[in-house]
């Protein structure tokens, strides 16, 4: 994305926050609780997941590059769309590698926010959740995949849903439409 690209941007019109994470760090959550506080949409980036990577999940296999690109391509659609439509959407998505965040950030509308934890915390909140396709088999594989990100907002996750929400709606507030890049 070029300077000129992202000077044309219109401020606050469509705007995309990717929360990014391992499994078991709140996305959904903390995505979920994000969006009703701003009145914004919210996207499970884990509906788009092709059946067989769900399947391969749910073996405890864990996803390679090859089997994340056609999901990451499908959300980056689903963004394109939301920004065409100037929709404001929360998008949970573990977007875990530097490369996965560079193929989702279209423009400067797009800003990430990383939910970070330590292993045993982890490790606990998904041994602790019920009703969902990946338990914490794959904790120290998706931890191994993570690419810290240099730019974007960074919450630590041992703290209250609702504290964790404020911080990010502070940090949006204070960053308005500002340009954030993908790494
Ligand atoms: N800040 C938090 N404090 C306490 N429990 C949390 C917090 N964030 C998430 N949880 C719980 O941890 C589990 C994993 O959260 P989830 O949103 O499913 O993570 P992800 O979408 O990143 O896999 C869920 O049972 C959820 O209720
Ligand atoms: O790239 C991946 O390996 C997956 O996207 C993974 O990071 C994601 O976490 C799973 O889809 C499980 O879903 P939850 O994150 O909701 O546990």
């Amino acid at each position: 994305m070029t300077t000129e690209a992202c000077s044309r941007q219109p401020i606050n019109r469509g705007r995309v926050i990717i929360l990014c994470g391992v499994s078991g760090s709140g996305k959904s959550t903390v995505g979920q609780a994000l969006a009703k506080r701003l009145g914004w949409h919210f996207i499970e980036g884990d509906s788009f997941h092709p059946h067989t990577n769900i399947a391969k999940m749910q073996r405890n296999e864990p996803l390679n590059d090859s089997d994340r690109e056609p999901w990451l391509y499908r959300l980056r659609d689903e963004i394109k769309n939301c920004l065409a439509q100037e929709n404001q959407t929360v998008l949970a998505c573990s977007a875990l590698k530097a490369r996965y965040r560079a193929i989702l950030c279209l423009d400067c509308r797009v800003n990430f926010v990383f939910l970070i934890g330590k292993h045993d915390l982890l490790r606990q909140r998904l041994t602790q959740r019920a009703q969902h396709f990946m338990g914490p088999d794959l904790l120290n594989s998706q931890l191994d995949t993570l690419e810290l990100p240099q730019h974007g907002l960074i919450v630590d996750i041992n703290q209250p849903v609702p504290v964790i929400v404020e911080l990010i709606v502070s940090w949006l507030a204070s960053k308005k439409n500002g340009c954030q890049r993908p790494g």
